[in-house]
């Protein structure tokens, strides 16, 4: 199942959509409103929702060129198709293990428990939380794939889309690319979060921003070597919400634009590292805003493209699938990773990516390992089945 944010297809989707994200979160109206403006810039609709089923069906021709037989669902927190219905469908036709593939590539709260606590309620809500299920009927056991932000194909996903953008960017500005790859920064972007999520999400394991940094330096290293030159690079944050009070990770990419643009940088290329597709932060941050900032500033710019449904990404996400099955059946299985930070763990550490470091917020999460809190926790962790 790939799981999913969601995000709306319609006008009349926006402000329910946009309610679901913020539930409980203390996101003021006046956010809400500024955001909702995004989507409308694109007629209400995000391109998420054709972005994963474009990545469904990359990843069934994946699965059957390799002759696997294996039915693939979709399910979003935010929005239809729901994580319920996929899950209940599935159930409903015979399925008793699922694996979820997150598309989100970074462990952090965003990008990890919060995807776990809510598929625990949605468990729960199935009356699921129990391989026989609470009531007699068919349960469902649900894992959840490592993440991949440093798997082998999400990098080279990720090195061949800025290649692609030198070589635009070559053509735009007239200039060849090599001499383009001294001159033009390799600015990777990736959604800002709060700096207590930081710090939480590097209470056991090499931080969200750590990750990004490892990810950014080898996708810099493998573009370097394609063009035949070393290629500059730094890391940026879009898609900060929050109040101003409350600090979040810096540098935003415009302020970053603007204060290079002023010290004479006249190209750059954007890669969306911390985005496996084309979500609203891609089409409004950084290609109506980023961009528009680099225009004024007299600044050529490039965005790249994500991860999306190239090649090397889905071979890589289907490659975790068969290594996760193996590993279930007991059978030796050989973990790849790119970079220095080591194989992710199959299943979420005690305590891992919590929205505050060391602080419990006793909501269940599934697909972990965390101390039992209660009964429901402990249907609901991946220690269910172990
Ligand atoms: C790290 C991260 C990812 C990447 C990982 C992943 O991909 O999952 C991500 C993805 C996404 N975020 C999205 C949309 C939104 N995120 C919001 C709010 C927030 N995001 C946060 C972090 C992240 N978000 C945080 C710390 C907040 C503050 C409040 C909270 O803790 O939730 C809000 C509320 C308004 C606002 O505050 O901006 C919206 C509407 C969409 C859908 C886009 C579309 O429709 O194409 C997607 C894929
Ligand atoms: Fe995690």
């Amino acid at each position: 199942m790939l799981y999913s944010f969601g995000g709306p297809n319609a006008p009349e989707d926006v402000l329910p959509f946009l309610r679901n994200v913020t539930r409980g979160k203390n996101i003021p109206d006046e956010r809400l409103a500024v955001v909702g403006e995004h989507y409308a810039h694109f007629g209400g609709r995000s391109p998420i929702n054709e972005q994963n089923l474009a990545l469904v069906d990359a990843l069934r021709a994946e699965l059957e060129r390799r002759g696997v037989d294996l039915p693939v669902a979709w399910g979003n927190r935010n929005w239809e198709p729901y994580t319920v219905d996929a899950l209940t469908e599935l159930r409903a036709a015979g399925a008793r293990r699922v694996l979820a593939i997150v598309t989100s590539a970074y462990g952090s709260y965003s990008g990890c428990r919060q995807y776990r606590e809510n598929l625990a309620a949605t468990l729960v809500e199935m009356g699921a939380t129990t391989p026989t299920g609470d009531d007699g009927s068919a349960g469902i056991v649900v894992d959840k794939l490592r993440h991949y932000f440093n798997h082998p194909g999400f990098v080279r996903a990720n090195a061949d889309a800025v290649v692609e953008a030198y070589e635009r960017l070559a053509e735009k500005t007239g200039s060849d690319v090599a001499t383009l790859a001294v001159s033009a920064p390799l600015v990777f972007v990736t959604h800002s979060i709060p700096d207590t999520m930081e710090e939480a999400s590097g209470a056991q394991a090499p931080s969200y921003r750590a990750q990004h940094l490892d990810v950014a330096g080898l996708v810099a290293a493998q573009v370097g070597e394609r063009l035949d030159t070393e290629v500059e690079w730094t890391l940026a944050y879009c898609s900060r919400s929050g109040p101003p009070s409350q600090p979040w990770l810096e540098p935003d990419v415009n302020d970053l634009i603007s204060e290079r643009a002023a010290a004479g940088m006249r190209a750059v290329v954007l890669s969306p590292i911390g985005f496996v597709s084309d979500h609203m932060e891609v089409a409004f941050d950084l290609d109506t805003e980023a961009l528009e900032t680099a225009r004024e500033a007299g600044v050529a710019a490039v965005r790249a493209g994500s991860v999306s449904t190239r090649q090397p990404f889905v071979e890589g996400l289907v490659d975790l699938v068969l290594e996760r099955a193996a590993a279930e059946r007991g059978e030796e299985v050989d973990r790849v990773s790119a970079g220095t930070l080591g194989v992710w763990p199959d299943v979420c550490r005690p305590g891992c990516c919590r929205m505050r470091a060391g602080q419990d917020s006793g909501i269940p999460a599934a697909c972990g390992s965390d101390p039992v809190q209660d009964d429901l926790a402990d249907a609901t962790t991946g220690a269910q089945h172990a």
